[in-house]
Parts: structure tokens; sequence; C-alpha cells
């Protein structure tokens, strides 16, 4: 099998379908939960009791009966005698009989027999006698100030399903609920292999004619942000049987493996080369898009291979476009476009393209509206403007560019999904 001029071109979302396929969720794992931020549930998560479950006080005041104070006024107060002091967390030992009242604090249970709290300002006390008699100077209504059991959340009710990632909210209402462990999907652990007879090591000297090895550690970032766990392996030759072996090596101890380098054209593309030998199954090896037309993916022995190209921009492009969702689904998530936006144009983008085109790129609200240009140069050998990236600018192919102004859609970059 000839890859390199041979190749059967799929496109974006096609690709995105043939790893769908073999990206399911990883096995589930129970961690303490404020080690599970940002993590998805492995579990749907119903309400086993309801919030409130006591009738809960809102205010400082008094506990009373309505019908008792339904003629306070500040001439006129009620007189109401005060039984019990009610702190938070405390039970009340008398119900509340005609003409007595409670001394209430806020999330405190109201006692039996009262229907509403007056608010501490609504009343008044003579200093000696404050502990045992009120003066109520106002009405209320019956239920004022008073969330009744179940009036956030009833027993039974579902809260959360299971993929959902745990933010605040989550965290919340896990710890409500009494969830001190948490079931996660576990997270994936992705080997990262760059290649290319011309990378150094990032602590190495320079060398006439060759360079550091950046993608290693910027995909390393960018699988940090998906929700994985990066293992960066040492850099590999241009040797196909070399690339081989280190990749059977690593296969059965990790989850997915991320390439850079080495898929395209050239003499020395040793993916290509891994790929005409390899006894694993090649689902794609050249993909309708600009940057990394020529991004690889493989299954071999059940873990899924994806090659990206080694020009940064296009590493950079591929692993958002393809490795991104894989590590989200294997962490339980759904729909990798979820959080796509659209963005006025806010330069004029003249280069037409045979391909749909993934620009980084840079957003900014003005009044309301979001705007987006390209991060500095669009060239995907370019690496020091990626920094400014925070979103990839879709132009489908064809006509003859893009006016400033333009509606486009944009897909955010990073942890943001
Ligand atoms: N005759 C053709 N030549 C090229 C074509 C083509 O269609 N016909 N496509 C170009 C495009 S577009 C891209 S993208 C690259 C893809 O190349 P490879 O995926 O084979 O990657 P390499 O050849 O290994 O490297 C390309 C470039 O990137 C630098 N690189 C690689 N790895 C790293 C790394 N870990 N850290 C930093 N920089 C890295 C490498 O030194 C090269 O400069 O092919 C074009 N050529
Ligand atoms: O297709 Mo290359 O991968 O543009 O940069
Ligand atoms: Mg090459």
């Amino acid at each position: 099998m000839k890859l390199k001029f041979g190749r059967n071109i799929v496109s974006v979302e096609e690709a995105r379908l043939l790893l769908a396929k073999h990206a399911a969720p990883l096995g589930v794992e129970r961690i303490g939960l404020a080690a599970a931020f940002g993590r998805r549930l492995a579990v749907d998560v119903h309400a086993d009791h309801a919030v409130p479950h006591f009738r809960r006080s809102g205010v400082d005041g008094y506990a009373v009966r309505a019908a008792d104070i339904a003629e306070a006024t500040p001439e006129a107060p009620a007189q109401l005698r005060v039984v019990e002091h009610i702190p938070s967390g405390t039970m009340p030992q008398l119900a509340i009989q005609p003409g007595t009242c409670a001394r209430i604090m806020t999330g405190a249970p109201v006692p039996d027999g009262a229907d509403a709290v007056v608010m501490l300002e609504m009343t008044d006390g003579v200093e000696a006698e404050a502990a045992t008699r009120v003066w109520v100077k106002k009405n209320v209504e019956a239920g004022s100030n008073i969330t009744p059991i179940a009036g956030e959340i009833a027993t039974g009710e579902q809260l959360l399903a299971c993929g959902t990632r745990i933010g605040p909210g989550e965290a919340a209402i896990l710890a409500t609920f009494g969830c001190a462990e948490v079931p996660v999907y576990r997270k994936p652990v992705v080997a990262i292999f760059s290649t290319g007879a011309e990378l150094l090591g990032i602590d190495a000297p320079l060398e006439p004619g060759k360079i550091r090895n950046s993608n290693s550690y910027m995909l390393a970032a960018q699988v940090e942000a998906a929700g994985g766990t990066a293992m960066v392996r040492p850099a590999l030759s241009d040797d196909p049987a070399e690339v081989e072996a280190a990749l059977r090596e690593i296969l059965p101890a990790v989850d997915l493996v991320v390439t850079s380098g080495g898929v395209s054209v050239g003499d020395y593309d040793v993916l290509v080369g891994v790929f005409e030998r390899f006894d694993g199954e090649l689902l794609f090896n050249k993909v309708a898009m600009r940057p990394g037309t020529p991004t690889s993916a493989a299954l071999w022995n059940g873990k899924l291979l994806l090659a990206l190209s080694g020009n940064p921009g296009a590493s950079f492009v591929g692993f958002e476009l393809f490795a991104k969702p894989v590590i989200d689904w294997m962490l339980g998530g759904g729909e990798p476009n979820a959080l796509q936006q659209s963005a006025l144009l806010d330069v004029d983008y003249n280069k037409p393209s045979a391909y749909p085109r993934y620009v980084r790129g840079t957003r900014t609200v003005v009044d309301g509206i979001v705007r987006v240009k390209p991060a500095g140069i669009d060239k995907s050998s370019i690496m020091v403007s990626i920094k400014d990236a925070d979103c990839l600018i879709y132009l489908p192919a064809g006509g003859q560019g893009f006016p400033r102004g333009e509606l486009v859609t944009v897909y955010p970059t990073g942890g943001s999904r």
C-alpha cells in the first residue's frame, strides 16, 4: 500500500464520526468531591431528600401565627410572649400557641404552629424583657419568610445527568446530598510523540539546522486543557521501524496516542511509512481542511492513534478539531461543537481555499457583539501567534475570501468547550 500520493480524503465531520466510533467513555472511578471539579459525572444524581427538609426561616426575627399580628401597626403593636430561642441547627421544642412566638435565626427550623416569620426590624423589645416579650409593629402574610419543605428540591427529583461536567453549581448539589465520593469517568492518558531528526530536547543547546521540540509541550498543554493526562514521550527519529516499536510499546499503557509530524509527502515523513507497514486499521489519511490536510488516524489494538501535521499551526488546529473531542468523549462528554459561536469578521480575509479553513482567531466583544480576527500571521509554520488564539475561525471552501463584517462561525479553543 503506497499512501504518500494515493490518499482518500474525508471531511472534518466524517473524520470525527470515524474517531467517535472508537472513543467510548473510559472506566469509572470514585474520587473525592474536591478532586472532581472539571470531571464528568458517571451517574445520574437524584435527590434522596427534600431541600429544605424542614420549614426554614429566611430571616432573623420571630416565628409567629400571622393571625395574631393581623392588626399590628407601629402605633398599636401586637404583644407576644416569646417561648423559646431557636438558633440555626437546633430543632424547636415547643409549638407556637395563640399569643406566643419564638425568636428564630436565619436558616433555623420554624416551629409547629407558626406560619410566618417577622423580621427583627419590625419588632420592639423592652431590654429587660426582650428574651420573653416582644411587640410586633407590622402584620405579615401567612407563609412570609418561610421556605416550605421541598420548596427548593423535591425528593426523587433528577438534579444532574450522567456526563455533566462538575462545576461550582454541580459541586454545591453533590455536597448538599452528601456525595463525598463522586463516580466520574477516568481521565484519558494521552501519549504524545513528536517525530523528526531536526528535533532537540527543550533543555538542549541549539544546533545548526535543528530546533527544539515545541509541539510536544503545546500538545501536552492542550491535552491537560481538554481534561486528559499528558504523557510526553521522547521525540522519535525518522525510522519507521523505530517509530512503530515505540508506539507498540506505549500503546497498552495509554488511551490515546497523538503524534506530530511526518505525515506529508516528504522523504522522511515517517508516519506514512508506519501506516504502510503496521497491522492496524487506517481510519483516514487526508482531511478536507487547511491547515493539516495530511492529518491521519488509525486504530491499533483497539487504541486510537492520531497523527497530526508537524507544522505547529497545523498540529494545534488538528488537536482542537480531533483530539479534543476524542478526549471529551472518553470523559463522558457529548457534542464537540456545543460552544460554537457566530462572530463578525473584523478584517478582510482574502485567501480563497479549496478546502475549509480553520484559522486561529482572537475574539473581542464590542457592544455585546463578538468580533474575530486571525491571531497573527495565518500560516501553519508560524508558532508564535498560537498564544494569541482563543478560537478557530471556520471559513468554508471556495469563493474569493471573506470581507470584513462577514458573519462567521468560531470554535473556542483550549479549555473552553
Ligand atoms: N510537497 C509538499 N510538501 C508539503 C506539503 C505538501 O502538500 N506537499 N504540505 C505542507 C504542509 S501544509 C504541512 S502542514 C507540512 C506537513 O508536514 P509533516 O506533517 O510531514 O511534518 P514534518 O515534515 O515533520 O514537519 C513540518 C514542519 O514542522 C516542524 N516541526 C515538526 N515537528 C515539530 C515539533 N515537534 N516542534 C516544532 N516544530 C516541529 C518541522 O521542523 C517542519 O518545519 O508539510 C508541508 N510540505
Ligand atoms: O496543511 Mo498544512 O497542514 O497547511 O499546514
Ligand atoms: Mg514532512
